[in-house]
């Protein structure tokens, strides 16, 4: 399977983060991944334009943006699925320092979504292999890592069955044998289980209900702060990113609008844009 879709015209732009708005402590040099002028169209139309920013180690960032806005596009560039007209997506190697993703061949990132990045859909089924045990969902992507010791790595699935909260006595259930919070959990377990520096989340609570979404949120939140993960968080739930993320950046039109630390943007939004969405949450 391509991971790149070259299909579609584009463009891109740059919205640099300003120094100003990142906590003093990070260092610039120390990005775990750093996004530069990423711009994808779609034919005529503007997917994300010339978007920059960077991620520090165990930085949660948040993209928000009312439909449209090009939350979705961004994120399928910076994890590999779509191929940007122009930009760098520049990701920290555990080898080779800083190399541009979307330079590397097809084998190099696939070996990067397998290892050190991870990537929890919003629909589980998007993200399980539906037909594969619970463990074996867990199982596979240790193998895919080199983890040979069935033994072993039944272990490990069933310490991060008990991490998520799923009954062990399940680890042989097929996924479909699931509720929709189990499943999405499963997938988290599937994703974390090899350790990866980076998530990319898109919309990971969505379509649960709001008692599973809080569980489910608790609980990505303790895994994220125990296990010092960075991630990139796509959602238009604002609930979700005042939880998870440390800061924001707001998308409308394919552009960011606003960036800054997650309590600075919400509860002081500076551009129009966010201060409406902002106020339609607070309407509800
Ligand atoms: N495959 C595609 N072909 C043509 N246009 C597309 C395609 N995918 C997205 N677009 C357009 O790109 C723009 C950004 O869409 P995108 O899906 O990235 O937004 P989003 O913020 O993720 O929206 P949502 O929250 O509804 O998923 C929109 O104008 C959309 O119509």
């Amino acid at each position: 399977m391509a991971l790149l879709d070259a299909s579609g015209g584009d463009i891109f732009r740059e919205e640099e983060v300003h120094a100003s708005s990142l906590p003093k402590y990070l260092d610039p040099d120390s990005s775990l991944l750093s996004v530069r002028s990423v711009t994808k169209r779609y034919g005529a139309r503007i997917g994300c334009d010339d978007i920059s920013f960077d991620l520090w180690p165990g930085e949660v960032l948040g993209v928000v943006g009312e439909s449209g806005s090009g939350k979705s596009t961004l994120l399928g560039c910076l994890s590999g699925q779509l191929l940007p007209d122009a930009g760098e997506v520049l990701f920290d190697t555990r080898d080779h320092g800083l190399v541009d993703t979307l330079r590397m061949s097809e084998s190099q990132r696939r070996h990067l979504a397998r290892t050190d990045w991870a990537f929890v859909h919003q629909n589980p089924r998007d993200g399980l292999r539906m037909g594969v045990s619970a463990g074996g969902n867990v199982g596979e992507r240790m193998m895919a890592t080199g983890a040979r010791h069935y033994g072993r790595i039944r272990e490990a699935a069933s310490d991060w069955l008990r991490r998520v909260e799923i009954d062990v006595t399940r680890i042989d259930d097929r996924p479909r044998q699931f509720s929709g919070g189990m499943q999405q959990r499963l997938q988290i377990a599937r994703n974390l289980v090899s350790g990866p520096r980076l998530a990319f989340m898109d919309e990971p609570t969505g379509g649960l209900d709001v008692s599973v979404q809080a569980r489910l949120l608790d609980l990505l939140r303790g895994l994220v702060r125990d296990m010092g993960l960075s991630a990139v968080l796509v959602t238009h739930d604002l609930a979700v990113v005042r939880l998870l993320a440390d800061r924001l950046i707001v998308m409308k039109d394919g552009r960011v609008v606003e960036t800054g630390l997650t309590d600075q943007v919400l509860d002081d939004p500076q551009h129009g844009y966010t201060q409406l969405l902002v106020s339609s949450v607070l309407q509800v």
